[in-house]
C-alpha cells in the first residue's frame, strides 16, 4: 500500500503566503536561514549563484529549495534588486511552540527597486524614484515619489511626452497598469503591472485624503476633474509603498503639481547625448555631472543630479541661485569642510520615517545637526537665497541636544547588543547599569563582611558561568560554614555556598542585563518615535544642507577654472564668447574656445569641418552653457549673454534601438520628427548629420528640407552640423541662416585639427585625411584616395554639362548671344562661351568664381 502523498503543514503555509505574491521571490525565514523554494529556489540559485537542493515532495515531485543564511540577507537582497527582482520577506511573527502547527508567519515587507530605504541597499547618489503612471479617460499623468527625500510629485502629461519624463526621473521602478498601450522603451523592463482597478481616480482620492488626513483635495489643488490621472497615479503610487513597507512612512511630502513648464524640456534622447549623468555608453563618467559635482554630501550630490536635470524656466529663480553662488565664489572651501563631517541626513530622516533606524544614525543626526546649528557663517557670504537656507541650519538645535541627552557618544551598532542609550537619560536605566557595572564592589564587601563575621580567612567569593556566585571555603574551614550558607558544590578541596543575600544579588545582576538590553530597545523605539513628529523639520534641514552643498560645489568648480556669471535675457539669443566644452576642456591638454552666436537674425548655424573637427563638441558645448546657465550656474567662457529656453532638443549620433526593433536611420528619423513637431522659437535645436543613415540623395534631400522647416516653421535657434556641402547654399535662400565651420590644415597629406570655429563653409571634409590618423592600412588609404579623385571629377563633369547653367540661370535654353558671331567658333568652345554670357559676375562670392572658373576649364577640350 502507497503512502498517501501528503502536504506538511509549513508547505500550506507556505503556499498560502506566496499565492499572494506570485511575482515575487519569497524569503521564507525558518530559523537562521531565509529559505527559497519551487521555481523561487531555482532562479534565486541562477541569480546569487547559490546551492539549489530539494526538501520533501509536492504532488509527486521534489520541492526544490535554495537558501540564504539571515545574517547576510542584506547582501543577497541588494543584488536581487539590483538585477530587478522584488523579494517579499516573510519573518516569524509568533512564538514557537505557542500552538500546534508550525510557527506562525508574515509577510513583514516587500523589497522592491523603487522602495528601498535600507542604506545597504540602495547607492548614496542614486534618488531612487519610483513612478506610477495612470490614464484616466483619455488623459495621462505621472506621479513619483522617493522614499529617501520624501518627495511626492505628479505632473499631467501627453501620452507621447510620458517618456520623456521619465528620462527626466530616472526611476527606479515604474507602476503601471495592465494593458497600458504605451510604448515606455528602454524603461519597459523596470515596470511592475498592477490590475486596472489598482490605478483608479476613485480609489487613488480615496488613498490621499487617508494619507494626508484631510476632507478633499482642494490644499493641495487638485480638486479640478483634470487632476483626475494624477490622483490616480498618486494613489497607487500610495498603495504601493504602503503594501511594500511595514509602516506607512509619513514623511512624503505635500502632493506637489509640476507643470510641464517650471523646467526647460529636454527629451530622454537628448538627455542621454547631451551625457548630463551618464555617458553614451553608459558610465557615470567623464560626465556634466562628474565634472560638476564637488558636493560634500551626497544628499549634496543628489540634489545636483537632479538640478541639472532639470534646468529651471523662470529667470528670478536662477538668479537666486547665481546670486548665491557667486557669493560663495569666495567662501567654498569654508562651507566644504565644514560640510564633510555631515551625515546623509535625508536618508536617515527616511529610516526614522519607516521605523528603520539604528542607533548609529541617530548619533550621525546629533552630529550633524550640532555642526549645522553652530557653524559660524561668515560675514561678507551673503546673498538672498543663502540667508533664507541658513536661517533653517540652526533650527535642528534641539533635535540634536535631545539626541546628545538621550544617546551614548560612539553607540554600538546594533541596538540588540546594547550599549546605545545615554548614562542619565533614564533612571531606571542607570540603575540596572549600577547593578551590572558595579557587581565586583558589592561583592568584594561581601567577602569582607562575611569574613568578618565567620572569622574563616580562606572564605572567597566568586563568580562562574555554571554556577554563578557563590562563597568558597576550603576543605580545611568547611566544617564552620554557618548554618545560612547552603551548599552548592563539592570539590577535591573546597566546598561552595550559596545564601539568600548572594542569590538575590545573582538574580539582579543577571537579569539586569536582560532588563536594560530590553529598556533600551523601549527608550530608543521611543526616541524615534518622538523623532517622527519632526519629519518635516529634518527633511528642511536636509534639503537646506543639500542646497548649500550644491551652490558651493557651483562655485567650486566656477572659481577654480574661471567661469563667468551668464545674463540671462528673455529673448532668444545665445552670444557666448570664447566658450569652453565643460567636460572635454578638463580632459585634453590645449582645448580651444569659441565663440557662438545665434538671435532671431540669425537662427540656423550651417556647421561644416572635416571629421573630427569639433563639430558635436561645438554643439554640445553650447547646449551644455546654455543648460548650465538655467541651472543658475557659472559658464566656462569669457562672457555669455544666454536668452531664457524652453527646451532643448538634440539629434546626434547614430544608434539603433534594437530593443525597439528600429534601426539607424529609422531611430533618427523618429528623433527628427519629434523636434519638427516640438521645436519653438524659443527652443536650442541641435542636428548633428541628419540624413547620414541612408543613401546620399535621400540623406541630402531629408536634411535640407528639416533646416528648411527648422528656419520656416519652427524658427528655433538650432546649430546643423553636416557633411553635405550642398547644404551650406541655404543662407543663399535664407538671410537667418549662416555659414561657420571649424577649420584644420592639411600637411601634406596629413591633417592638423585646429578647432576654431570660423566663419563661412568649410572647403572640403578630409575624410581620407582622418583615415589614415585612424590607422587605416596604407592600401586601402591610397585606393580611397584614388576613388575621391575620380568621385570629385565626376562630379565635376556632372555639373559642367547640367549644374553650372541650372545654377545661374535655372530655366535657360542652351542659346548663344545672336550678337556673337559663333561661326568661326569651334562648337566645343561654344558651351564655354554661352556659360560665361549667362554668368551674374555680380553676385559672384570669390569662392563661387573659383568654383565656375574649374567648371569652365573642365567644358574646354583637354590641352
Ligand atoms: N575646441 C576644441 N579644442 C580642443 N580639442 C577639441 C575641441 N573640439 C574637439 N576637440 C577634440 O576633437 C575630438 C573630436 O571632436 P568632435 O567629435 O566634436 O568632432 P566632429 O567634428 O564632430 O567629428 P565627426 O564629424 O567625425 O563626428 C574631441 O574628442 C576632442 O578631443
Amino acid at each position: 500500500m502507497s503512502a498517501k502523498p501528503t502536504v506538511s503543514p509549513m508547505m500550506l503555509q507556505y503556499l498560502s503566503l506566496k499565492q499572494h505574491h506570485p511575482d515575487k521571490l519569497m524569503f521564507y525565514r525558518m530559523g537562521d536561514f531565509y529559505e527559497l523554494f519551487f521555481d523561487d529556489a531555482s532562479k534565486a540559485a541562477q541569480l546569487l549563484d547559490i546551492t539549489l537542493t530539494s526538501r520533501g515532495q509536492y504532488e509527486g515531485e521534489p520541492i526544490k529549495m535554495a537558501g540564504v543564511p539571515f545574517h547576510a540577507a542584506e547582501q543577497y537582497l541588494a543584488k536581487l534588486v539590483k538585477l530587478g527582482e522584488s523579494v517579499a520577506i516573510v519573518e516569524q511573527v509568533g512564538e514557537v511552540g505557542a500552538s500546534k502547527g508550525p510557527v506562525e508567519r508574515k509577510v513583514v515587507r516587500v523589497v522592491t527597486p523603487g522602495t528601498l530605504t535600507d542604506s545597504a541597499l540602495l547607492d548614496d547618489k542614486d534618488s531612487n524614484r519610483i513612478v506610477a503612471i495612470a490614464k484616466h479617460k483619455k488623459a495621462w499623468a505621472v506621479a513619483w515619489a522617493s522614499l529617501q527625500s520624501g518627495e511626492f510629485r505628479c505632473q499631467l502629461c501627453a501620452a507621447d511626452h510620458i517618456v520623456h519624463v521619465l528620462g527626466r526621473l530616472e526611476p527606479a521602478e515604474i507602476l503601471i497598469a495592465d494593458g497600458h498601450g504605451l510604448d515606455l522603451g528602454v524603461f519597459a523592463k523596470i515596470t511592475t503591472r498592477l490590475h486596472a482597478w489598482q490605478v483608479e481616480a476613485d480609489a487613488g482620492r480615496g488613498q490621499i485624503l487617508r494619507y494626508y488626513q484631510i476632507q478633499d483635495l482642494h490644499g493641495l489643488g487638485l480638486e479640478d476633474e483634470a487632476y483626475l490621472p494624477a490622483v490616480a497615479a498618486a494613489g497607487a503610487l500610495l498603495n504601493y509603498i504602503q503594501m511594500t513597507q511595514s509602516q506607512m512612512p509619513q514623511h512624503l511630502e505635500a502632493l506637489q503639481c509640476e507643470s510641464h513648464s517650471q523646467y526647460i524640456q529636454i527629451d530622454a534622447a537628448s538627455r542621454r547625448n547631451l551625457e548630463i549623468s551618464q555617458t553614451l555608453s553608459g558610465k557615470a563618467a567623464p560626465t556634466l555631472l562628474s565634472r560638476m559635482d564637488v558636493c560634500a554630501t551626497h544628499m549634496g550630490s543628489r540634489l545636483l543630479h537632479q538640478w541639472l536635470h532639470q534646468p529651471l524656466t523662470h529667470k528670478a529663480e536662477i538668479v537666486l541661485r547665481q546670486q548665491a553662488v557667486v557669493a560663495l565664489l569666495a567662501h567654498y572651501t569654508w562651507l566644504q569642510d565644514a560640510f564633510k563631517p555631515i551625515a546623509d541626513i535625508e536618508r536617515i530622516t527616511a529610516r526614522i520615517a519607516v521605523g528603520s533606524a539604528r542607533p548609529r544614525d541617530l548619533a550621525g543626526l546629533r552630529d550633524s545637526l550640532s555642526v549645522l546649528a553652530h557653524l559660524a557663517w561668515p560675514e561678507k557670504c551673503t546673498s538672498e537665497l543663502l540667508t533664507n537656507l541658513q536661517t533653517v541650519l540652526p533650527q535642528g538645535l534641539a533635535i540634536a541636544a535631545r539626541l546628545q541627552a538621550a544617546i551614548l557618544p560612539e553607540p554600538a551598532v546594533w541596538l540588540r547588543d546594547g550599549g546605545v542609550i545615554n548614562d542619565g537619560f533614564d533612571a531606571h536605566l542607570d540603575d540596572l547599569r549600577h547593578v551590572q557595572n558595579h557587581g565586583d564592589e558589592f561583592l568584594q564587601a561581601l567577602e569582607a563582611r562575611e569574613r568578618e563575621r565567620t572569622g574563616l580567612s580562606t572564605l572567597k567569593v566568586e563568580f562562574n558561568r555554571v554556577h554563578g556566585f557563590y562563597i568558597e571555603l576550603s576543605k580545611a574551614q568547611a566544617e564552620s560554614a554557618p548554618s545560612d550558607y547552603q551548599r552548592r558544590q563539592t570539590l577535591k578541596n573546597v566546598e561552595r555556598y550559596i545564601t539568600p543575600e548572594l542569590k538575590s544579588f545573582e538574580d539582579k545582576v543577571l537579569t539586569a542585563q536582560d532588563q536594560a538590553l530590553a529598556l533600551e530597545k523601549k527608550l530608543f523605539d521611543a526616541l524615534v518615535l518622538e523623532l517622527q513628529d519632526a519629519l518635516s523639520l529634518l527633511q528642511q534641514l536636509a534639503k537646506a544642507t543639500a542646497t548649500l552643498d550644491v551652490l558651493a560645489s557651483l562655485a567650486a568648480v566656477a572659481a577654480q577654472d574661471g567661469w563667468v556669471v551668464p545674463q540671462l535675457l528673455d529673448f532668444p539669443c545665445i552670444d557666448i564668447q570664447q566658450g569652453r566644452h565643460p567636460v572635454v576642456a578638463a580632459q585634453v591638454t590645449q582645448f580651444i574656445a569659441n565663440d557662438a552666436q545665434l538671435d532671431s537674425k540669425r537662427r540656423l548655424m550651417l556647421l561644416t569641418g572635416p571629421n573630427m573637427g569639433g563639430k558635436s563638441t561645438f554643439m554640445r558645448q553650447t547646449a551644455l552653457l546654455v543648460l548650465l546657465a538655467h541651472v543658475g550656474s557659472l559658464v566656462p567662457a569669457q562672457s555669455a549673454r544666454i536668452g531664457m529656453v524652453d527646451q532643448i532638443f538634440t539629434r546626434i549620433g547614430a544608434s539603433d534601438d534594437l530593443a525597439g526593433n528600429r534601426s539607424t536611420f529609422m531611430v533618427e528619423m523618429s528623433e527628427s520628427a519629434y523636434i519638427l513637431n516640438h521645436a519653438t522659437e524659443k527652443s536650442l535645436v541641435l542636428m548633428d548629420e541628419v540624413g547620414r543613415g541612408t543613401s546620399t540623395f535621400d540623406g541630402l534631400a531629408l536634411a535640407q528640407s528639416i533646416a528648411e522647416y527648422l528656419l520656416q516653421k519652427n524658427k528655433s535657434l538650432t546649430l546643423f552640423a553636416t557633411h553635405y556641402f550642398e547644404l551650406t547654399k541655404l543662407p543663399e535662400r535664407f538671410q537667418d541662416a549662416f555659414n561657420m565651420h571649424l577649420n584644420a590644415l592639411e600637411q601634406g597629406q596629413d591633417i592638423v585639427f585646429l578647432h576654431q570655429v570660423q566663419a563661412g563653409p568649410a572647403s572640403k571634409s578630409y575624410g581620407v585625411a582622418v583615415a589614415k590618423l585612424a590607422g587605416l592600412p596604407n592600401k586601402a588609404l591610397h585606393s580611397a584616395q584614388q576613388y575621391l579623385q575620380q568621385l570629385e571629377q565626376q562630379q565635376r563633369e556632372q555639373q559642367a554639362q547640367l549644374g553650372l547653367f541650372q545654377e545661374w540661370e535655372p530655366d535657360a535654353q542652351i542659346t548663344v548671344d545672336e550678337h556673337v558671331d559663333t561661326t568661326c567658333i569651334p562648337n566645343e568652345y561654344l558651351a564655354c562661351i554661352e556659360a560665361l554670357q549667362q554668368l551674374q559676375a555680380d553676385e559672384l562670392t570669390p569662392k563661387a568664381a573659383l568654383d565656375v572658373i574649374y567648371q569652365l576649364q573642365a567644358l574646354l577640350p583637354q590641352a
